[in-house]
């Protein structure tokens, strides 16, 4: 078996304390001490860490973690991306609480690595912001969203060398008429939630990855989440809507690393084996109004009123 889902994210930050308030008191997510890293814990099941915050002299997303099922599809993996001409360096597997490890860097740029054997925690995952559960499991913790001008590389890569599958694959015009369309690929694990990566063709951003997703058991999971974002003054990016390829319904708000995280709830989980890609032409079913097309938008009802 291929890679099973997004195990784990790694995030390097200049302040520990901004994303120690932001993931146990919007997200919701349980501190639990400190890794062999270095790394402050966070957990949003009965895994050990499924976000793992490094103190460094730069706030951006470090790592994708890419959980395999055992150490024979492990040793697989590796030797594909090797086979692919992917430079794959030997990890400190006790570092990251898992059972082998392995890192490498995709077509783009973006850190990836690859484990099995995550540690489980000993205590029951209750959040401290009232958070009902998370949909976590096979399917993975959620996904992960790259922008990258060397899409189609970039693109193949993911697909044909790690072995995720197409989900969706559309061009959306983002932006005034005219403006050129960008291509987004969405991709599956075996395991079936609709997307755990996706790349966008857009300037890659500096904060290492333009959003990460975390799904929630229910719709009022989400609407708490939208009001513990309010309270804290946290900016949203998107507001709440449903999406037209995985039929999430979520919101995007920033993270103090300048990248977004989406909170949502009830994706679609597909069946791999059948699963025909599709090319969705609209993001959204209703809403997610984003916060650059409503500047936008604000913009140009000015000039129209001189
Ligand atoms: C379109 C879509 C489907 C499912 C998702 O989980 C999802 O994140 C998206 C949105 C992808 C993308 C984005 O994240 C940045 C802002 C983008 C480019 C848009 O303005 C529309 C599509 C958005
Ligand atoms: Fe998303």
């Amino acid at each position: 078996m291929g890679i099973k889902g997004l195990g784990y994210v790694v995030i390097e930050t200049t302040d520990l304390s901004k994303w120690h308030d932001y993931l146990t008191g919007v997200v919701g997510a349980m501190a639990d001490g400190k890794g062999a890293d270095g790394a402050a814990l966070y957990r949003i099941d009965a895994r050990a860490a499924r976000f793992r915050i490094i103190k460094a002299d730069a706030d951006r997303f470090a790592v994708a973690g890419w959980e395999l099922a055992d150490q024979a599809d492990f040793d697989a993996m590796a030797d594909k991306l090797r086979d692919a001409g992917c430079e794959v360096a030997d990890g400190d597997a006790a570092s990251r609480g898992v059972e082998a490890l392995a890192s490498g860097k995709d077509p783009a740029g973006h850190q990836f690595e690859i484990f099995h054997g995550a540690a489980q925690a000993d205590t029951a995952f209750q959040s401290p912001a009232g958070v009902s559960g998370f949909v976590t499991g096979d399917l993975g913790m959620g996904h992960v969203v790259y922008g990258s001008l060397a899409f189609e590389e970039t693109h193949k890569f993911y697909r044909d060398v790690m072995g995720f599958g197409d989900s969706d694959l559309p061009e959306i015009e983002v932006g005034p008429p005219g403006t050129p369309k960008m291509g987004i690929a969405f991709m599956h694990a075996e395991t079936g939630r609709h997307h755990s990566v996706a790349v966008i063709q857009m300037p890659a951003p500096p904060t290492g990855c333009v959003h990460i997703m975390v799904e929630a058991k229910s719709r009022a999971d989400v609407d708490k989440a939208y009001e513990r974002m309010a309270a804290a003054d946290v900016p949203v990016s998107a507001t709440l809507g449903e999406h037209t390829n995985d039929q999430v319904t979520s919101f995007y708000m920033q993270t103090p690393g300048g990248f977004d995280l989406e909170f949502g709830f009830e994706g679609l989980v597909i069946d791999p084996a059948t699963w025909e890609p599709t090319a969705h032409t609209t993001p959204s079913q209703w809403g997610h109004e984003w916060a650059w097309q409503k500047a936008a938008a604000e913009a140009a009802t000015e000039e129209a009123n001189g």
